[in-house]
């Protein structure tokens, strides 16, 4: 459906893509994920038609889009800052694009019905002011703006980014939902790991310019391909080599960097190795230590009674799962 075939993008010296590879599949909802400066948005700009690549091409459909201009590429756009009238309408901003193409009234109005509907405005809602609204409703009418167009892709931009936490959650499960019922190929850039391991079918970890990974958020989470992704995807400590010493006398040996997840870690009563509690935070469902652990602080979740009853300096035995250590090579 959409392909990336070595797309290049540089903005003088500096080159923000570096000969991208990516296929996204027909319906999929993929995730651009990365740090500030990774060049996600540099793609989906690239995609959208708004940045023309060094070298490379841009696929959609089957169709090679690199020189087609951004209004016949058939996607919808949705950025973090909303970018509505703010002085029209609901209705008129939501009717925009469909006036533009001159279509008659009466199919703009049962259209615009249609797409507040997916997003879940009200009717009544449709003739106020955008200005009234709160940001979360600002945002279900940048993206009716965009369904009402009906592309074939969906290309949003740190959408949720503007919104408070609880309603970035509330909204992200509403346009999960959406997004399946539409069937809509669906391209998401964010920095935030949680929101895309929440949302996508597959996940694209870019780094400097470069896919470090591209796989489903499972794939992701419980098989990083790199100490980046490691590091990057949820919480990872890398072992010093007295913690892999002490933790896994023998197995962990080695030139390779061992990195562990919080949860990988437990807290036992007997047996293990001694660590002494340095924090601890108390999260409701978890505990999360961390424990000074031959030398060096080790990340520990827990959802023990235990865990939630520490006190700074308390020693605890913790082991270590060590079939859920990720080996990379030591980062140059
Ligand atoms: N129009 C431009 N001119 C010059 N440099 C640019 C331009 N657009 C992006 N860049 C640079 O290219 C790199 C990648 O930018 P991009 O916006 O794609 O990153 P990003 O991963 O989306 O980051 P952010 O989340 O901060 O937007 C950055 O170093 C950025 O400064």
């Amino acid at each position: 459906m959409i392909r990336f075939e070595g797309v290049r993008v540089a903005f003088g010296d500096h080159v923000a893509l570096h000969g991208l590879d990516l296929e996204i599949a027909e319906g999929e909802f993929c995730t651009l994920l990365g740090p500030s400066g990774c060049g996600k948005t540099t793609a989906l700009r690239a995609l959208a038609g708004f940045v023309e690549p060094t070298s490379g091409s841009v696929h959609v459909a089957g169709r090679d889009v690199t020189r087609v201009p951004s209004e016949q590429r058939g996607v919808g756009m949705v950025f973090q800052s909303y970018a509505l009238f703010p002085s029209m309408t609901v209705r008129d901003n939501i009717a925009f694009g469909l006036s533009v193409q001159r279509v008659a009234k009466a199919e703009q109005r049962e259209r615009v019905d249609r797409a507040a509907e997916q997003v879940g405005l009200r009717p009544e809602q449709l003739g106020r002011g955008v200005s009234e609204l709160s940001g979360g409703q600002q945002q279900r009418v940048a993206i009716a703006r965009a369904l009402v167009l009906e592309p074939s892709i969906l290309l949003l931009d740190e959408p949720l980014s503007n919104l408070d936490a609880k309603l970035r959650v509330q909204l992200r499960g509403e346009l999960q939902r959406l997004q399946r019922e539409v069937g809509i190929t669906t391209v998401y850039v964010t920095h935030d790991q949680e929101e895309a391991l929440a949302l996508s079918d597959r996940i694209a970890v870019l780094s400097e310019g470069r896919l470090e990974q591209l796989g489903t958020p499972r794939e992701i989470y419980e098989q990083p391909a790199s100490a980046f992704v490691c590091d990057f995807v949820g919480e990872a400590t890398r072992l010093t080599a007295a913690q892999r010493e002490a933790l896994a006398p023998g197995t962990l040996a080695g030139d390779l960097d061992a990195w562990v997840r919080p949860e990988h870690v437990a807290l036992v009563e007997t047996g293990g190795v001694e660590g002494i509690v340095r924090e601890h935070a108390y999260r409701g469902a978890a505990t999360l230590l961390e424990l000074e652990l031959a030398g060096d602080v080790l990340r520990v979740e827990s959802t023990s009674g235990a865990a939630a009853q520490v006190s700074l300096g308390d020693v605890v035995r913790v082991e270590l799962d060590a079939e859920r250590v990720h080996r990379f090579p030591v980062a140059a």
